[in-house]
């Protein structure tokens, strides 16, 4: 199971928003100052009884990589016999604030395929470069730094004004960056700060992190209400909060941690009473609504390849907007999430080959044959007149099924145009899949002229969701609906 459905589970199963910072950190799990020293075995004593008495108040434990270190070789070891103690229906976060020129590559396999952990914090400071390796593992997660409550990281992070602020740059760089499944933002314990990484981005996960005393500090009423308003989206979800570390001292620990919980979720409920959205409590509706494409349509809004403005499509038409597909190559953790749902509905399907339509959809199907082990072909769009000469590039034999693979759908004419190419050539091609069907009938047109048509996504969805998440205002909403009025026949 990947780390966000881990995750919405464990908050479900839970009805918790809590994870444990599971550490040898003396100043926060030894009992009293004559167990400030632990040996690595008393260690993993007191770790294990911290998860027996947290397994069932809270959605995950975050593990401070730093602090195992710390013990040498023994605390390497330690690490791995943690990661063994935590049940695996609940999601691991290794905060490590990785992302290293040079080694994110072999960390990210370390965490993520060794360790088997499920998501991890990273620094954003080299760059999204440094950043894929750990974003193209699918079902991983990863939380960007954005600020921290230390006062003199303030010089830094509210560069060069507070209103300018350089975290909020980069909370919306990173918007770019992967979908809220995949990306995440730490944000540290200041309400003003929380407040505005969630209007910049109300859409992400928030790990929230303090030190030892400014997660005790959540104790109070007077610091848990404000950081609870400040950091919950409007479904009152989207944030992580940690376990204050004087409950895990307390005698009943579980007992101390599930009315901490309860607190929450009673101020939770408070905050969305009147929520038309989300009806928190009844166990059956909306817990943290998992809508599979929701993130996926926001983030190629947010990569730019849905633009307004008058534009000539391939039809000759003119419409005024344009879904740019061509970007999705160039940011490979959005293109390993297209080529996934394109994945799902080819593995219901019955084929021999994949073929893309050139020019745009020719990665995409590089992609899908790569990840599925199929053959590829493609039908050329002009037919070279030295070389070969061929009309289809790629071996392939006389009456074999071909499914066919565009990006989107607007007439139909390119997409059925390459098939006919194929099929001229002794194929056979009934499915066809594309990425975007922009609606006006064209599936309908497809299955006149003997195909079946499947879609990952159509205009009206791409346009309700991004209308539903503010992206776009109300005119931009009517111009595609305008432009996806059935027409064809
Ligand atoms: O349904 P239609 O009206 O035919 O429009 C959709 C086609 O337009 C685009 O290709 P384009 O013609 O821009 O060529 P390219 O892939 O070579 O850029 C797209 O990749 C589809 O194949
Ligand atoms: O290839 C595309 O992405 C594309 C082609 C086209 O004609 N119209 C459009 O919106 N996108």
């Amino acid at each position: 199971m990947n780390f966000f459905d881990k995750l919405i589970a464990a908050i479900e199963r839970n009805q918790s928003l809590l994870y444990v910072a599971l550490d040898p950190n003396c100043e926060s799990l030894s009992f009293n100052t004559d167990e400030s020293v632990l040996t690595v075995e008393q260690w993993q004593n007191r770790l294990e009884s911290v998860v027996d008495q947290t397994v069932d108040v809270v959605c995950s434990y975050k593990l401070n990589l730093g602090f195992y270190q710390a013990l040498g070789w023994q605390g390497m070891q330690l690490l791995e016999q943690v990661l063994q103690l935590i049940p695996s229906n609940l999601p691991i976060i290794l905060d490590a604030k990785y992302s290293d020129l040079n080694s994110s590559n072999i960390f990210a396999r370390l965490i993520f395929e060794q360790w088997k952990i499920d998501a991890c914090t990273v620094s954003p400071y080299t760059g999204l470069d440094q950043l894929t390796p750990f974003l193209v593992y699918p079902g991983k997660a990863v939380f960007v730094l954005c600020t921290t409550a230390n006062p003199s990281a303030t010089i830094l992070q509210e560069y060069p004004t507070s209103e300018q602020s350089l975290y909020l740059q980069l909370v919306q760089e990173t918007q770019t960056w992967g979908t809220p499944e995949q990306l995440g933002l730490e944000v540290g314990m200041m309400a003003d700060t929380l407040a505005r990484v969630r209007k910049t981005a109300p859409e992400r996960l928030i790990l929230l992190e303090g030190d030892t005393s400014e997660e005790n500090d959540l104790m109070e009423e007077s610091e848990l209400t404000p950081i609870l308003a400040a950091g919950l989206n409007e479904n009152g979800e989207g944030l992580l909060l940690p376990v204050p570390h004087c409950l895990l001292r307390e005698e009943n620990g579980n007992q101390a941690v599930t009315e901490f919980r309860d607190r929450i979720n009673k101020i939770r409920t408070q905050d969305v009473q009147g929520s038309p959205t989300c009806n928190l409590w009844l166990p059956d509706i909306c817990f943290l609504e998992h809508q599979p494409h929701r993130d996926l349509i926001l983030q190629l809004y947010d990569i730019g390849c849905i633009i307004f403005g008058e534009h000539v499509q391939s039809s000759g038409e003119v419409f005024p907007y344009y879904v740019d597909l061509r970007r999705i190559i160039s940011i490979p953790q959005v293109f390993h999430q297209i080529v996934s749902a394109y994945a799902e509905i080819l593995e219901g399907l019955e084929f021999d080959r994949i073929a893309g339509i050139p020019y745009g959809s020719l990665p995409t199907a590089t992609g899908l044959a790569l990840r599925m082990e199929r053959p590829m072909i493609f039908p050329r769009k002009e037919v070279k007149s030295y070389g070969t000469g061929r009309l289809i590039e790629g071996h392939f034999q006389v009456g074999e099924k071909i499914v066919v693979i565009d990006d989107i759908l607007i007439t139909g004419n390119s997409v059925m145009q390459g098939a006919e190419k194929l099929k001229s050539a002794g194929l056979e091609v009934e499915d066809i899949v594309v990425f975007i069907d922009h609606g006006r009938g064209v599936m309908d047109k497809l299955k006149k002229n003997g195909y079946q048509g499947h879609t990952v996504l159509t205009l009206a969805e791409i346009s309700e969701t991004l209308y539903q998440a503010n992206r776009i205002s109300s005119q931009e909403f009517d111009l595609f609906k305008e432009s996806t009025e059935p027409t064809l026949s």
